[in-house]
């Protein structure tokens, strides 16, 4: 039997379950009733012969449903315990003396049916192993052919590998019809697959060659395989269903390190093995020795080499250019040594001057070409940097491209009409990352058109880098798109992301359309964008600083700025609010956002929601329009909740923080308006635009106001929750109050009694005190419960279900075997002996 983990996972599954119930010996049986459900093979079948039927299952199958005196015979590597109406022995299907014990049983009968279920021993030598599947599947032909009857079944296991296209060929030679299936109860992950040959054609002579495994099989030579195309391109990568691929049937793969360094494909090894190894091997490897000395082998790369699976592009990156330093240190051929050897090899014939000065120039040409082409890369790639900085709140837009303008930014405005131009600074103010993927994509660009990084650069190290990392790059790309077209998670992932993005784009739904399509749109045509969203009164970034005038109200333009946030505009004076309008809808913006950005403001503002509205209509003018909206909001929500009789919220106070607010504000020491300010705290208007979900998550546990508690209310909220655990549960309390109650009734009932006793004048006050004493001990006495009826499991009570018929009360279902048992256990208990 082949060697299986008896509690792997999925192994204990439905059928496995279904086989103990039924008294199978393996889960096999369900593949052959399932088999013959389909094709109904057996029910016809007068002799069949099992080959490799160990533990015996289709045997057990074969004789329950072939007819009476049917002829079974099974045989296989391992013993099978005797099963009724089979005759099995132990034997290797694959030799003579098989063959002929077989020939022996049968004598002058034919098989009607051949079924084969073999497998060789699957264990940790299975590689080893002589007779593969494929080979023993050839065996069980050859044995078919011999003693299958014409227009017989054979019935065979197959594993899909490069061997099963010729044996299907092989099949179709010698039946007329061949179908391959997989019943239900084979494992999805197995890769075994049945084939049913019907109609055996029983020719007189077979070509020896046909049931040859080497004829057959050598036809076939093994493809070499792309292992590029493996790391990069999975969806070509056979399925687990398929099983193990031919010849690889290790998880895990471990290679030395040196032949990552010889091998003339290393992205093979990146994406065939999970580890490149400094371990010696027995008989010593030098190179790797080497190596390991190395002072370019860091413990970083010691790192990556430890698990290549978890590796992202920049660990590739870094493993690639280890390798090839390493290459260059051992003098190992490479492109730099190649181009230096094809130099010196090539005869060079002197050129005429013009012709010189023509090169020269040329040459100096895409020399500036791609030194601005590098230039422009880095750029935007400073610029991406800023934008993220930004986003994280660690510069203030008026910060950006200030380093590279000098000290005193002087040039950072033009910089960013610069960005501007390309309608970067719209994406910023929309909060996507777009910005990025641009950058991105533009380097890209330069990339497809074999320029850019990979150009000519002043550092001549530093070619074959960044040729590399194009390469690279592309692959990697290349690589994710195809792991997210498989990976549902990634996918879902990637949408859940996305429609993150999508909700913040839906503070304005305008600014969503154009985002579409911005998406959908050329890179020129953008510019179509922007005069829309001009239109739309949404004005980009830079224009808004720039309409800022440079003094209001004598206040410089960030003073201005400052003082126009709403909660100046209630106070006189400081600002004159006229003709602001822009920026209150900017305000109020801003206040939904960190509505739905801020949970602690969202807390804070339904603490608060009862008294606002008043406070809200008060003052139009004064920026109380904000409150008002943000009141809507709450509305929304508040309608759902319960609502106490004088129309307040009916608010569960389960929080000390929440419960020192609430003493603070029955107290007057702080009033609504408090609240509302707090709202207003640094993290509310934080940005989160673009940033990733993992770092929103971390943040979001430590990125809360922390409120103080006073230990009042601590000890109000202990006392509540303690109150909260004393209370018995609902069963039990109302169990117990039964109990009381029916006491009391009890209690009322003797009393009356008592009464009738004491007000009899014809009794003595003796005989009144003994009956009244005997009535509260009578009272008081238990309820002795009816014996329990035995009633004995014979005659009209056998085996029945449920009471017996004209039994009353408890009752107890006694067999003979029970009382035996029953006495048994009682001599046990009392240690005696029979
Ligand atoms: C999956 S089990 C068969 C289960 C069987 N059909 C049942 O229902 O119980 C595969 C069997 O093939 C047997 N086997 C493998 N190589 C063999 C060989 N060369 N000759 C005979 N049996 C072999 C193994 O011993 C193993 O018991």
């Amino acid at each position: 039997m082949a060697i299986q983990k008896k509690h792997g996972k999925g192994r204990l599954d439905k059928w496995y379950k279904l086989a103990k119930e039924k008294g199978y010996r393996a889960r096999a049986a369900f593949k052959l009733i399932q088999l013959n459900k389909k094709y109904g093979f057996l029910e016809k079948s007068k002799v069949v012969l099992d080959l490799c039927a160990a533990p015996g299952s289709w045997c057990q199958i074969a004789a329950e449903t072939m007819p009476a005196n049917s002829l079974i015979i099974g045989v296989d590597l391992s013993p099978i315990k005797p099963i009724p109406k089979v005759i099995t022995f132990q034997s290797d299907i694959t030799t003579e003396k098989c063959r002929a014990t077989i020939r022996g049983h049968l004598k002058t009968w034919k098989a009607d049916c051949v079924l084969h279920d073999g497998a060789p021993n699957v264990g940790t030598a299975w590689v080893q192993d002589s007779f593969n599947q494929a080979e023993l599947v050839l065996h069980s032909l050859k044995l078919a052919t011999e003693f299958l009857i014409e227009g017989g079944t054979f019935v065979t296991k197959v594993f899909r590998s490069k061997d099963y296209n010729p044996l299907l060929w092989v099949f179709n030679q010698l039946f007329t019809k061949v179908e391959a299936t997989k019943p239900p109860s084979s494992r999805n992950v197995s890769a075994e697959i049945f084939v049913v040959c019907r109609g055996f054609k029983a020719p007189k002579k077979i070509d020896p060659r046909l049931l040859d495994p080497r004829s057959v099989f050598e036809d076939l030579a093994d493809p070499t395989p792309n292992n590029e195309a493996k790391v990069y391109n999975p969806e070509i990568k056979k399925r687990k269903r398929d099983g193990y691929e031919e010849g690889d049937y290790i998880q895990f793969k471990e290679i030395p390190a040196s032949e990552f360094i010889h091998t003339i494909d290393p992205i093979a090894i990146l994406g065939q093995y999970n580890k490149l190894t400094f371990e010696q091997p027995a008989n010593g490897d030098v190179a790797l020795a080497a190596l390991d000395k190395l002072p370019e082998t860091t413990p970083e790369i010691r790192h990556c080499c430890k698990d290549l699976k978890v590796l992202g592009r920049k660990e590739f990156k870094l493993l690639l250019k280890w390798r090839m330093k390493v290459r260059e240190i051992f003098g190992f051929p490479s492109k730099k040594n190649t181009a230096t050897l094809s130099e010196e090899v090539a005869v060079v014939e002197p050129m005429d001057e013009e012709m010189q000065i023509q090169e020269d120039l040329q040459k100096m040409k895409e020399k500036v070409s791609s030194k601005k082409k590098r230039e422009r890369r880095r750029d935007n790639e400073k610029k991406t940097k800023d934008i993220i900085r930004m986003q994280m709140n660690m510069t203030a837009p008026m910060d950006i491209g200030m380093e590279q303008d000098g000290p005193r930014g002087e040039g950072a405005m033009f910089k960013l009409k610069t960005i501007d131009q390309a309608q970067v600074m719209n994406r910023i103010a929309k909060g996507k990352m777009v910005v990025v993927s641009e950058a991105n994509e533009r380097r890209e660009r330069e990339r497809d058109s074999g320029l850019g990084s990979s150009g000519e650069t002043d550092d001549e190290s530093d070619e074959d880098g960044d040729a590399l990392e194009t390469e690279l790059d592309q692959l990697y790309d290349q690589y994710r798109e195809r792991k997210a077209e498989s990976d549902a998670k990634y996918r879902a992932k990637k949408a859940r992301q996305e429609h993150d993005d999508d909700e913040w784009e839906g503070v304005s739904a305008d600014e969503k359309d154009s985002d579409d399509d911005e998406e959908l749109e050329g890179f020129e045509e953008e510019s179509s964008d922007d005069e829309d969203d001009a239109e739309d009164g949404t004005k980009p970034l830079i224009t808004d600083l720039d309409d800022t005038p440079s003094e209001v109200n004598g206040l410089s333009k960030r003073a201005a700025g400052f003082f126009k946030q709403d909660i100046f505009n209630s106070i006189p004076g400081i600002l004159d609010s006229d003709g602001d309008e822009e920026m209150e809808v900017e305000a109020k913006e801003t206040v939904v956002e960190a509505k739905t950005t801020t949970k602690e403001s969202k807390k804070t503002k339904k603490a608060k929601a009862a008294p606002l509205p008043a406070d809200a209509e008060e003052s139009d003018d004064g920026g109380f329009e904000v409150v008002k909206n943000t009141k809507n909001v709450d509305d929304d929500w508040e309608d759902h909740e319960k609502r106490t009789k004088d129309g307040r919220p009916n608010i569960d106070i389960i929080t000390a923080e929440a419960m020192t607010l609430a003493h603070q504000l029955a107290s007057g020491e702080a009033t609504s308006y408090d609240l509302v300010d707090d709202g207003f705290n640094k993290r509310a208007f934080k940005d989160r635009d673009g940033l990733p979900d993992w770092f929103l998550d971390d943040e979001g546990k430590h990125d809360r106001p922390h409120k103080p508690i006073t230990k009042a209310a601590a000890d109000a909220i202990k006392e509540k929750l303690r109150a909260y655990n004393a209370r018995p549960i609902k069963k039990v309390a109302e169990a117990r109050a039964r109990k009381k109650f029916k006491q009391a009734q009890k209690l009322e009932k003797l009393k009356k009694k008592a009464d009738i006793v004491a007000g009899d004048e014809g009794l003595s006050e003796k005989d009144k005190a003994s009956s009244i004493s005997k009535m509260i001990a009578a009272a008081g006495r238990k309820k002795r419960r009816a014996p329990t009826k035995v009633v004995k499991a014979a005659g009209s009570n056998r085996g029945i279900n449920g009471r017996p018929r004209g039994v009353k009360g408890r009752y107890k279902m006694v067999d003979p075997r029970m009382k035996k048992e029953v006495r048994a256990l009682k001599r046990v208990a009392k240690g005696k002996k029979r």
